[in-house]
């Protein structure tokens, strides 16, 4: 489809004009219709008589506080996680701050049903469920003219965007336009959990097709009915996308790719980060929080991260990245060249251990991890083999950390450190209960979708959230208060080390290598600072002069959910 220029320049002045006659009598109806200003019932007698609600709410006026206890009340009365996540929709499209109040004031009650795992479901069935649309439809349709549909987006001043193409929706594969759901959540959590304005986030679906017959064939089904464009149409859709994203909102706009398959992941990375403030959240946000886990775990294990070996069941986008990090972190503690540390790591796919006698057959992201050794199928093999000290799922696979694996692993390590880092739930390497059951209660585990605390052996574990949630808030919040113009490895690093730092001894004692959701804003704040602080030292921060106290500036910059008072 061709855009009409002139067509569209008459319908931006006349949608400046509806802004401005909106802003001339923004009350009454329309106010309790506009969710980034409608209180609800939160609405004072004096705002009702000033701004023409008098009649249409009831007398009654309530606190936010008790909006929420009511909301919470609402949703757990909820059985199905599905419905619980359409509630919290319907109330961040009718009243947003008290959609943000409550996703604060009950984070870890709350992330399971905005995110993973509940927010997997919810993309499989996003066209069912499907109801007022959320985020910024680029499909193969927009050729030509994705500046001008960026134009369309009511919020010009954007910092945030994640952007995926549906291809990898969590563990889950294609899911095609219906991967939106993924955007949308996490950026529901770069404001919960990092304080950025919900007005400055934009949540991009790129639709190229899909693979998945069950969609295509599916009625409901609200994305192009067409196998995925790839080669040359599908780079010239993403180069149009980034150019406009900057022509737009200029260079320090930051963009997060999130859930692509891995065969454009790497690619989409390599080629936009020297242009771009860009970073893969799969790849390296997950690298980070991953480094952050280890090296807290250390403090328990003992040892530094060069004493110990690391084998990985999955070598995409989640499984390479994270060793990767793992390598650059053991390289500067040791001053041992990256090509040396990369041998701690090895890697298991779909085909066996990834060794030498592969090499020409690999993907090139593979490549750095084919080390000598003879060829080995399965995982049990490649663990008694290699004799890891720790175990990180990767895979996408569910179940493949069975009771052979952990129990090896549990033969020759006191303390195994064993990460399920796949989501959702259903995808997970093991359960925790495996985890520790079948490791004697010696495991240190922790999951990328949460599970509940156990009993085992008279003594309660509560398993950690290996997650990527804990990183990229803080990442973007430190990168946007610094007007960072690029994404540097050392940024993650640094992440990861404040991070890493925020473990207390409570926490080990249940057997937490991260700490507790409940403060994560205040970990946001101390990522963000670590992060910022390394952007000005590198002279990639362009906000200028450096604030003394980066923490306090951090914690300054973070939207309050708190309702304003309207004269
Ligand atoms: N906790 C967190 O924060 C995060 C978790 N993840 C999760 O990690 C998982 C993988 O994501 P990602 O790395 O992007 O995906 P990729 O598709 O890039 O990689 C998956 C890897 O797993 C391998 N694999 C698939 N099936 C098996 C199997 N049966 N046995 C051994 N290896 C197998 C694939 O092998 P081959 O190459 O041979 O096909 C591939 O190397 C997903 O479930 C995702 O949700 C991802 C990011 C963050
Ligand atoms: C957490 C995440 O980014 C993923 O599973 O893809
Ligand atoms: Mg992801």
């Amino acid at each position: 489809m061709r855009c009409n220029f002139e067509h569209h320049y008459l319908m931006r002045k006349r949608c400046c004009f509806l802004l401005l006659t909106c802003q001339l009598f923004y009350s009454g109806y329309t106010l309790l219709r506009d969710p980034h200003h409608n209180k609800g019932l939160a609405f004072t007698d004096k705002e009702r008589g000033a701004h023409y609600l008098r009649g249409l709410l009831p007398p009654t006026v309530v606190s936010q506080e008790l909006q929420v206890k009511k909301m919470m009340h609402i949703i757990r009365q909820y059985q199905v996680p599905l419905q619980k996540y359409m509630a919290m929709m319907d109330l961040q499209e009718s009243n947003e701050k008290l959609f943000y109040k409550l996703l604060i004031d009950n984070v870890e009650e709350m992330l399971p049903i905005v995110y993973t795992p509940t927010v997997g479901e919810a993309c499989q069935k996003y066209g069912s469920i499907f109801g007022r649309p959320q985020g910024l439809y680029i499909s193969l349709k927009e050729k030509g003219c994705i500046h001008e549909v960026l134009r369309n987006w009511p919020e010009k001043n954007i910092e945030v965007i994640v952007v995926t193409d549906g291809e990898r929706i969590l563990g889950l594969g294609d899911l095609g336009c219906q991967g939106m759901g993924i955007p949308v959540g996490k950026l529901a959590l770069y404001t919960a959990l990092g304080g950025v304005r919900p007005s400055a986030c934009l949540p991009v679906t790129i639709d190229v097709g899909t693979n998945n017959e069950n969609l295509l064939n599916d009625e409901y089904y609200i994305g192009l009915r067409q196998r995925r464009a790839t080669g040359q149409e599908y780079a010239e859709l993403l180069h149009e996308f980034m150019s406009a994203v900057k022509q737009t909102y200029g260079e320090k706009v930051l963009i997060q790719f999130e859930d692509f398959a891995n065969h454009n992941a790497f690619d989409l990375l390599a080629k936009y980060s020297t242009t771009h403030l860009v970073f893969n959240d799969d790849i390296q946000g997950t690298a980070s929080v991953v480094l952050a886990g280890l090296v807290a775990s250390l403090k328990v294990v003992g040892g530094t991260l060069a004493d110990h070996t690391f084998l990985f069941l999955g070598a995409g986008e989640a499984g390479t990245g994270i060793a990767e990090l793992i390598a650059l972190e053991i390289s500067k503690q040791t001053n041992m060249p990256v090509e040396e540390t990369r041998k701690k790591v090895w890697l298991v796919d779909s085909k066996g251990l990834i060794v030498s006698s592969r090499r020409e057959s690999l993907q090139h992201f593979k490549k750095p991890w084919a080390h000598e050794h003879e060829p080995v199928k399965t995982l049990l093999d490649a663990v008694n083999d290699i004799k890891p000290t720790v175990l990180i799922g990767t895979s996408g696979v569910g179940r493949t950390f069975t009771k052979e694996v952990i129990e090896a692993m549990a033969s020759f390590n006191e303390k195994p450190i064993i990460l399920s880092l796949s989501n959702p739930t259903s995808q997970s390497e093991c359960t925790a209960e495996e985890a520790y059951t079948w490791s004697q209660g010696r495991a240190i585990f922790a999951s990328g979708s949460p599970f509940a605390p156990l009993e085992y052996e008279g003594k309660t574990f509560v398993p950690g959230q290996a997650n990527n949630a804990y990183i990229f808030p803080g990442l973007g919040l430190g990168l946007i208060m610094s007007g960072a113009i690029r994404v540097h490895d050392d940024m993650l690093l640094a992440a990861s080390e404040a991070l890493a730092a925020q473990v207390t001894q409570e926490n080990f004692d249940k057997g937490l290598i991260y700490p507790p959701f409940k403060n994560i804003r205040r970990i946001s704040a101390e990522i963000a600072a670590k992060v910022a602080a390394k952007a000005y030292e590198l002279g990639l921060a362009t906000r200028l002069p450096m604030p003394k106290d980066l923490v306090k500036h951090a914690e300054s910059c973070m939207y309050s959910p708190a309702y304003k008072t309207f004269r």
